[in-house]
């Protein structure tokens, strides 16, 4: 893998997919939409796991420090019910927390569903001595994740509501990360110009 592959965990949470109840669709959709967003290299790493708050927490672990993902995406578990521990997870699992990417996510969601507010999503960076890692968590629902990471755009494609993802690769760059670069069709990131890298042939 080159140096500036971006390496992301995928990790969909619900007791019903992982149970074989019915098809996880969670991380296909997170790969289709990070394969049509990303302009530069990319590798994943995916897990499949119930809401079991100590599973979680390992599964993000694992990611972060043994496999050493730049980025780590959660779908699932974000919710009321009994069963919704994945914010608490990933709190415990944190180093710092980015209270923006959950104030954002709930924001555009509201643009969507009226239950956005049902979400209690968070985002998190977690520190080890030489690495670290963005955590965020998604809503299960599929159709979630191109929502919330993508924004609502009007018939034009012109942003109506910003989605989070415009803000990661600016992150990942302040964290230690490569430096990934996306197609502006699907999502214009972000960063300060001083932040710009030109392109070699530019
Ligand atoms: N990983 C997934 N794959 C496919 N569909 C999903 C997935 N997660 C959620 N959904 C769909 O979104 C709906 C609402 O999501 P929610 O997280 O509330 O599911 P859930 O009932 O809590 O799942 P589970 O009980 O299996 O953890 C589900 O009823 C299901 O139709
Ligand atoms: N963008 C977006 N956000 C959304 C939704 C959605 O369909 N789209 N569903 C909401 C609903 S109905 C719930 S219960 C919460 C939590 O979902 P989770 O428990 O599957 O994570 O996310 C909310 N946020």
């Amino acid at each position: 893998m080159s140096e500036d592959t971006l390496l992301v965990g995928l990790v969909s949470v619900s007791d019903r997919a992982s149970g074989g109840v019915y098809q996880d669709q969670g991380i296909p959709a997170l790969e289709e939409w990070l394969r049509s967003a990303l302009a530069t290299p990319v590798r994943f790493e995916t897990r499949l796991i119930p809401d079991e708050r100590a599973q979680i927490e390992s599964t993000l672990v694992d990611l972060v420090d043994n496999v050493r993902c730049h980025l780590v995406l959660t779908t699932g578990g974000t919710g009321p019910a009994r069963r919704d521990v994945t914010p608490e997870a990933t709190l415990a699992i944190a180093t710092k927390e980015m209270p923006g990417f959950g104030e954002q996510m709930r924001q555009v969601s509201l643009a969507f569903v009226p239950t956005a507010i049902l979400s209690r999503q968070v985002a998190v960076i977690r520190e080890t001595p030489d690495h670290a890692a963005l955590v965020i968590n998604l809503p299960g629902q599929p159709k979630a994740i191109k929502e919330t990471l993508e924004g609502l755009k009007d018939a034009d494609g012109k942003q109506i509501v910003g989605g989070v993802f415009a803000a990661v690769p600016y992150c990942i760059d302040l964290i230690g990360g490569p430096y990934a670069e996306t197609h502006d069709a699907v999502c214009k990131a972000f960063r300060p110009k001083s932040a710009i890298r030109k392109k070699d042939n530019a």
